[in-house]
């Protein structure tokens, strides 16, 4: 499958379904807040097993009761593209289960 990067136009029409995502021009970004560090970490494996599924990782960095993703796309030249989207909304859908907010 061809990935072309977006727009920055393009970027910005598709974080506005994504909520508390936002972008500085070179990656996506999202902080997540939890309760407690448990359900920090456990969001965090969560996240790791969809990228799996994905075979696209963001920079994910876990810490007391905050999870933060920003993802670009290496193959194009760290470029935000589709799958970059593609895993904001697969994390968004399962964040409000973790109890994030
Ligand atoms: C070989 C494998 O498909 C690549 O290394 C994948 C893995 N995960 C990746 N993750 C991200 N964020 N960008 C990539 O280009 C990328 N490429």
């Amino acid at each position: 499958m061809a990935v072309e990067p977006l727009s920055q136009q393009d970027v910005e029409d598709r974080l506005r379904e994504l909520p508390g995502w936002s972008t500085d021009g070179e990656r996506i970004t999202r902080r997540y807040s939890f309760d407690g560090h448990f359900q920090a970490a456990a969001m965090v494996i969560h996240v790791a097993q969809i990228q799996e599924e994905l075979n696209h990782h963001s920079d994910l960095t876990l810490g007391y009761n905050t999870v933060s993703l920003a993802v670009n796309t290496h193959s194009v030249g760290g470029k935000i593209t589709g799958l970059d989207v593609e895993l904001a909304r697969r994390v968004e859908a399962v964040a409000s289960g973790h109890g994030a907010h």
